[in-house]
Formats: structure tokens, C-alpha cells, sequence
């Protein structure tokens, strides 16, 4: 009779709400038919770990009058855990089933930016979800910049064994095809992270104006 060794611990997650910002005090409303939203629907910043998007998404939720989000800080306060610690004692399996619960619970509120973590948009329900009720975009930098970004942070489990440059490398390659389905692309320069979130504002709107509707409007 085989014996089949444990895995990790599953992750017990606090799923209440409680961690998260209360609302901003609401901007001046707009006139029009948007009128008393700044922002329609909700913005997930996705690409790769660097990029910007923690650092540009509140820069960009400050210009749109919406809360901002981080995915990875509302796993660390629901599992009361770092992200380090949560792969190292879970495994990284456990944390990508964790990412897909949350991103899912974040994107049911109101109108966001959302940074999601480099990972998030890899999960087919997650961006299946995201085209449902949200507009992507997508920060794409090239490997220069996401190493120097990186380079001497240690929050990232992924990029704390091996080579890092290699290591994102290698997560160019498999991701930027998926990442290249966000509804924005935005190149991430030397500008400051302001001058990304005005573009990146700029360019949600034109999506919005382009589209039919907004994508949380069409859906329940
Ligand atoms: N123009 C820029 N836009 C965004 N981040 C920048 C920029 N210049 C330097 N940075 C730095 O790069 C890092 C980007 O990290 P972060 O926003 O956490 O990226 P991500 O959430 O995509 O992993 C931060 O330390 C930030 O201060
Ligand atoms: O790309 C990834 O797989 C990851 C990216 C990280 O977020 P950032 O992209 O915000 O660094 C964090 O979610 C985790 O370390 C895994
Ligand atoms: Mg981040």
C-alpha cells in the first residue's frame, strides 16, 4: 500500500472585508451621463513583478477619484501573513488559489484600481473575470527596467533564489503573450510613476469612450 506523503498546509484565509479602505471622500461629480462616478468600472494594472503597478495604481486611483487596491497587500491582511511567508510555508500552489480568491471578492465592489500581483492574470478564471467587469492594462517594460526595479528587494519570493534576471526572463517569455490580451498597453518608461498614471488614465478613457459599454454595465 503506497502512502501518500501530506502537502502544504492549506492557507486559512480571513475573508472579511474589514481590512479594506473605506471609500474616499467623493471628487467633484462630473456633468453627463457618468455623472457622480469618476470612474466607471474598476482598472487592473497587470503585468510583470517591477513593472510599476503597485506604485502607478495609486497614483492612477488618486487622479480617478476611486479607492486604490493592492492584491498582494489584501492577501497579506487576509492570511495575516507575508507573501514570503505564505510560499514558504504553503507552497506557491496555495498562494495562486488564494490570488484567485481575492482578486474575485475585489473585483464584485465598485469602481477600483486594482494592482494585481505579476501573476494574477496568468489564472484563465481570473482574467475571464477581469474581462467580465473590469478594464485591463496592461505596464509592459522591458528586462532592464524590471531588473533594476527588482534589484535588492526581497518581498519577492520568486525572484529571491537563482537568477533573477533569468528568472524574469523566463517569465517574459510565458507571460507577455497572456499580458498582451489586456484591453491597454502601456509602455513603462523613466518618466515619474504620475506621468505613467496620467497616460494610463488618458488611455482608459479612450478605451471606454471606444467601447461599447462598460464591461461591469453589460454583465451582472
Ligand atoms: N516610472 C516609474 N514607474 C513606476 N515605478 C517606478 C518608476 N520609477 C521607479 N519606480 C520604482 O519601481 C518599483 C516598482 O515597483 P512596484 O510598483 O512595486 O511594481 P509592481 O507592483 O509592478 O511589482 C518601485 O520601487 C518604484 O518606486
Ligand atoms: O509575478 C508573480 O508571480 C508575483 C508577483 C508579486 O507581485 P508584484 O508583481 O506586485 O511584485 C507577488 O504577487 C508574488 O511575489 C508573485
Ligand atoms: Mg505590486
Amino acid at each position: 500500500m503506497s502512502v501518500v506523503p501530506p502537502g502544504p498546509p492549506a492557507l486559512d484565509i480571513d475573508d472579511s472585508p474589514t481590512h479594506e479602505a473605506p471609500p474616499p471622500v467623493e471628487p467633484p461629480a462630473p456633468a453627463g451621463p457618468r455623472a457622480g462616478r469618476a470612474l466607471p468600472c474598476t482598472v487592473v494594472l497587470v503585468g510583470l513583478m517591477g513593472a510599476g503597478k503597485t506604485c502607478v495604481g495609486r497614483c492612477l486611483a488618486k487622479l480617478a477619484g476611486v479607492p486604490f487596491v493592492d492584491a498582494d497587500a489584501e492577501i497579506e491582511a487576509a492570511a495575516r501573513l507575508s507573501i514570503s511567508e505564505i510560499f514558504a510555508t504553503y507552497g506557491e500552489a496555495e498562494f495562486r488559489a488564494t490570488e484567485r480568491r481575492v482578486m474575485a471578492r475585489l473585483l464584485e465592489r465598485p469602481p477600483l484600481v486594482l494592482a494585481a500581483g505579476g501573476g494574477a492574470f496568468m489564472a484563465d478564471e481570473t482574467r475571464a473575470l477581469i474581462a467580465r467587469r473590469a478594464v485591463s492594462v496592461w505596464l509592459r517594460a522591458d528586462l532592464e527596467t524590471l531588473v533594476a526595479r527588482t534589484a535588492g528587494r526581497s518581498h519577492r519570493p520568486l525572484l529571491n533564489s537563482g537568477d533573477a534576471r533569468a528568472t524574469l526572463a523566463a517569465l517574459m517569455e510565458r507571460r507577455y503573450p497572456v499580458y498582451a490580451t489586456a484591453d491597454v498597453t502601456l509602455d513603462a518608461t523613466d518618466e515619474p510613476p504620475l506621468a505613467t498614471a496620467r497616460r494610463a488614465f488618458d488611455a482608459v478613457r479612450r478605451h471606454l469612450a471606444h467601447s461599447l459599454s462598460c464591461p461591469s454595465e453589460s454583465s451582472p
